[in-house]
C-alpha cells in the first residue's frame, strides 16, 4: 500500500485497499457512487463519488451529520431508490454489479444477499400480524418450505436474535412487545434469508441506551458467528467507535476521512471529524434521537461550493481549499481529503 495514493475523479478500482484485511476478495466494491435526485426542479447531489471495500465478518461504520448521503449510499446498494433517481459509479456485491439491475433482479437479491434494519420497528412491522407469522412470511419468501419447516425455523431465528420466551413471543402482536424486542424481531426477519451482508441503518437511534448496547451486542455476535459483513449507519461516533471495525466519516455525500477506527479516534485527521467528536448531542424531536450539532450551515447539497464542502464551517480552511482536496491514503490505512489536516497534538487538545 504506498501513502499518498491519491483518489481523484478516476478511482482506480483495483490498487484500492480501503479497509483492507488481505484475507480474500471484498464481500462489496463501491466505487466512486454518486446518486443524484430531482424534487420540484431541484437537483440534490446527495451522493457525490463515494468508494469503500467491505470484507466479511467485519463491520464498517458509516458516520456524518444528518444529510450526508449515508441512508441513501445503502439504499442504493438494496434498490430501494426512487427510479428517477441517477446513478453513476459501481456497487459490486461478490463480483455482481448492482447498479443497473432491473427490479425482478433485485427483489430477488433484497434480503437474500444483502438485507437492512431500519430505525423505526414499530412502523416496519405489520401492526395486523403475529410476529411467528411476519417471520415465517419473510422466509418463505426467499425459500421453498413448508409452513411447519417456516414456523421452526421462525422460531429458531428469535432464539438467534436472542429474544426472551421465544415460544409465547412467537404468538404475540409487535404492540406486546419493547422497542428492544421489535428491534430483535426487524433483525430476525433481515436474516430469515441468510444474507451476507446485513445494512443497520440507525438501528438503535430510538432505543435507550441500555437496549441500544444490548442490539449492537447481538449484531456483533451475528456478524461474528455468521462470518456476515455488517455496514453500521449512524450520526453517534460513540457507537462507531465501541463496535465498527473500520470507519468512514462522510460530508456532503463524499467520504472524508476513512480508517481503522483505532487510527481514526487516535489519529483524526480531518476538521470534520475532529467537530463531530466535539459536538455536544441535541435532541431532535423529528429523528427522536440525540444528534451532533457543529456551527454553521450544513452543506445546500443542491448547490455545492467548490473544493472542500466542509470550507465554510471550518476553522482552519484557507484560500487553497477553494480546490478540491483529493481523498487520499496519506497514512498506512488512514485516508482523509484535506489541506490542512488536524496534527496529534490538536487532536487530543
Ligand atoms: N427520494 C429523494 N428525493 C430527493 N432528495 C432525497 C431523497 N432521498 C434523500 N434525499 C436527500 O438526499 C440527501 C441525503 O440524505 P440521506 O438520507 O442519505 O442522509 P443521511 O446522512 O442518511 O441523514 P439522516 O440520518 O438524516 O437520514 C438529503 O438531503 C435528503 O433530503
Amino acid at each position: 500500500m504506498s501513502p499518498d495514493r491519491a483518489i481523484t475523479t478516476e478511482p482506480e478500482p483495483d490498487e484500492l485497499h480501503l479497509g483492507a484485511t488481505d484475507t480474500g476478495a471484498p464481500l462489496l466494491e463501491v466505487d466512486d457512487l454518486r446518486v443524484r435526485f430531482t424534487a420540484h426542479g431541484r437537483r440534490v447531489h446527495a451522493v457525490n463519488g463515494l468508494t469503500y471495500r467491505l470484507w466479511p465478518g467485519r463491520m464498517l461504520a458509516i458516520v456524518g451529520e444528518s444529510g450526508s448521503g449515508k441512508s441513501v449510499s445503502a439504499r442504493t446498494l438494496m434498490g430501494l431508490l426512487p427510479p428517477t433517481a441517477e446513478l453513476s459509479g459501481s456497487a459490486r456485491f461478490d463480483g455482481v454489479e448492482l447498479l443497473g439491475l432491473s427490479e425482478r433482479e433485485m427483489r430477488g437479491r433484497r434480503g437474500a444477499d444483502i438485507a437492512m434494519v431500519f430505525q423505526d420497528p414499530a412502523r416496519s412491522l405489520n401492526p395486523t400480524m403475529r410476529i411467528g407469522a411476519q417471520i415465517t412470511e419473510a422466509i418463505r419468501a426467499h425459500a421453498q418450505v413448508s409452513k411447519d419447516q417456516a414456523g421452526q425455523d421462525a422460531l429458531e431465528l428469535l432464539r438467534l436474535v436472542r429474544l426472551a420466551a421465544p415460544e409465547r413471543r412467537f404468538h404475540e402482536y409487535p404492540h406486546q412487545l419493547s422497542g428492544g424486542m421489535r428491534q430483535r424481531v426487524m433483525i430476525a426477519i433481515a436474516l430469515a434469508a441468510n444474507p451476507r451482508l446485513l445494512i443497520a441503518d440507525e438501528a438503535t437511534t430510538s432505543l435507550d441506551v441500555t437496549t441500544q448496547a444490548q442490539i449492537m451486542e447481538l449484531l456483533l455476535d451475528l456478524q461474528r458467528r455468521l462470518n456476515m459483513a455488517v455496514v453500521l449507519i449512524s450520526h453517534d461516533l460513540g457507537l462507531a467507535a465501541s463496535y465498527a471495525e473500520d470507519v468512514i466519516v462522510m460530508y456532503a455525500g463524499r467520504a472524508v476521512e476513512y480508517a481503522p477506527t483505532s487510527t481514526l479516534f487516535e489519529h483524526v485527521r480531518m476538521p470534520y471529524t475532529r467537530a463531530l467528536l466535539g459536538a455536544v448531542p441535541v435532541l431532535d424531536r423529528e429523528a427522536h434521537a440525540l444528534l451532533p450539532v457543529i456551527p454553521g450551515q450544513p452543506p445546500d447539497l443542491g448547490s455545492l461550493p467548490d473544493g472542500c464542502a466542509f470550507r465554510p464551517r471550518c476553522p482552519a480552511a484557507t484560500d487553497e481549499c477553494a480546490q478540491a482536496p483529493p481523498f487520499a491514503e496519506h497514512e498506512p490505512g488512514h485516508w482523509w481529503a484535506c489541506w490542512h489536516p488536524v496534527t496529534d497534538e490538536e487532536g487530543a487538545a
